[in-house]
């Protein structure tokens, strides 16, 4: 459909998209308040709009990089503000959006898309798979308490949100990361200022500072201090720790703090190992598990040379992608690395599902069970679970 065209909008045009967005988020536009932080978190040249003549959708991103199984990062984009006037649905404008954002992606050697769907329906079609996934749990802050032989040391360092957003950056940036975390750039800093001086109670952060300088923080507020009786809520936005001993001791913090009843973990890795540290585990309670993001592999040549692979037979996984059709093709896959190959397919896979078993979330063997491998070699899909299996579950921590 041709009746609409997409072009590259400008910064003064910026606030038109954040207005449609949230209307079709069914969320109302950002008061002048709000938009003094929210105008921040959009990186110049990112947003595309859709008009016919008015604008009528948007798609937008901004650069990071991705860390990948071993440790390598690459380029990456965030992918947030999706969205199309609901009187101008479902007539390709999406699509449309969709296509120029990866075409413009793969001219410019961006290796990954990231992003978090708002429904699970939309984005497979596009190539993006579900890649990380989270869990949710509660802990009886009136409860719970961590082992007495859980790590313990380092100085913890509480800090207001202006402080806060100062120096969580950096030990951010310090950090070892999983298979799944991207960087941080401003832009997403200023989303989660704008987030966080939303709350009406004040946020807050505690660094844990190991021998070598801070090497983990939280960032936290607790809601329902207001109404009584009160039951209040410690909400965890963020926890990232460089070591077992940092993680302890934010844990054996939060969980020590005056008056909360309760400390909730929105959306941790599926292996965080809290349960391991509470002295009684039934003092915390997993809500759920749920998505977290779906990963786009734009350049597949390069995406999978990338990354590290697990000891197993060499695998060729024949690959089919209609939106960018030069990473169509077969790649030999072994514990060395992965290239291009003229051998014959053991496994073959659309690139939405090669996202699924990138990062290690989902093994070759349970989609291919799942109908949504073909197996050419009955021995494949066991040495592809070695071979793209991780240590750690991937996860990203980063919502946008
Ligand atoms: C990263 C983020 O920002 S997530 C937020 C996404 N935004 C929203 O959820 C806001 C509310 N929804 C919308 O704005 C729109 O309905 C959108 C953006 C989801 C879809 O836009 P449209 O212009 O209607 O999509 P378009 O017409 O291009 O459809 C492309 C394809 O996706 C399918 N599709 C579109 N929306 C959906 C959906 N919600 N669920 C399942 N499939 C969908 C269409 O059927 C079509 O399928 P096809 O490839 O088989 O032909």
């Amino acid at each position: 459909m041709s009746d609409f065209e997409i072009r590259t909008l400008d910064t003064e045009e910026h606030r038109a998209v954040s207005n449609l967005f949230r209307e079709t988020v069914h969320m109302p536009p950002s008061d002048d308040a709000e938009w003094v932080y929210a105008a921040r978190y959009y990186q110049p040249g990112g947003a595309l709009g859709a008009f016919d003549p008015e604008l009528i959708g948007t798609a937008r991103l901004f650069d990071a990089e991705l860390t990948v199984p071993g440790g390598a990062r690459r380029p990456t984009v965030g992918v947030t503000s999706v969205g199309v006037r609901a009187d101008r649905t479902r007539r390709g404008v999406l699509r449309a959006l969709m296509t120029a954002q990866l075409e413009d992606c793969a001219a410019r050697g961006v290796v990954f898309a990231n992003l978090l769907a708002s429904e699970a329906g939309i984005y497979g079609r596009f190539g993006y798979g579900l890649a990380t996934r989270c869990r949710s749990y509660r802990v009886d802050a009136r409860r719970a308490r961590l082992r007495p032989d859980a790590p313990a040391g380092g100085d913890l360092e509480l800090l207001d949100l202006d402080r806060a957003l100062e120096v969580c950056p950096g030990v951010y940036d310090g950090l070892e990361r999983r298979p799944g975390m991207m960087s941080r750039p401003e832009v997403l800093w200023r989303l989660y200022e704008m987030q966080l001086r939303r709350h009406t109670t004040p946020a807050k952060a505690v660094v844990h500072h190991g021998p070598g300088g801070p090497d983990g923080f939280a960032v936290y507020h607790v809601e329902g201090a207001t109404a009584h009786p009160w039951t209040t809520t410690l909400e965890v936005s963020d926890l990232f720790a460089g070591s077992a001993t940092a993680y302890a001791g934010l844990w054996r913090f939060l969980l020590g703090i005056d008056l909360v009843d309760r400390v909730a973990a929105e959306s941790r890795p599926l292996d965080d190992p809290i349960e391991l540290l509470l002295a009684d585990h039934r003092s915390g309670k997993v809500e759920g598990i749920s998505d977290e993001h779906w990963l786009r592999l734009v350049d597949v040549g390069e995406a999978l040379s990338a990354r590290a692979y697990g000891h197993a037979d060499p695998v060729v996984v024949e690959v089919t992608d209609p939106l960018l059709p030069g990473n169509s093709g077969a790649y030999l896959i072994t514990p060395d690395g992965a290239g291009r190959t003229d051998r014959p397919a053991g496994l073959r896979m659309d690139v939405t599902t090669l996202a699924m078993i990138y990062l290690g979330t989902w093994t070759p063997s349970a989609l291919a069970d799942a109908g949504r491998i073909e197996v050419r070699d009955p021995a494949a899909p066991a040495a592809a679970d070695l071979l793209f299996g991780t240590r750690v579950a991937a996860w990203s921590g980063s919502y946008f």
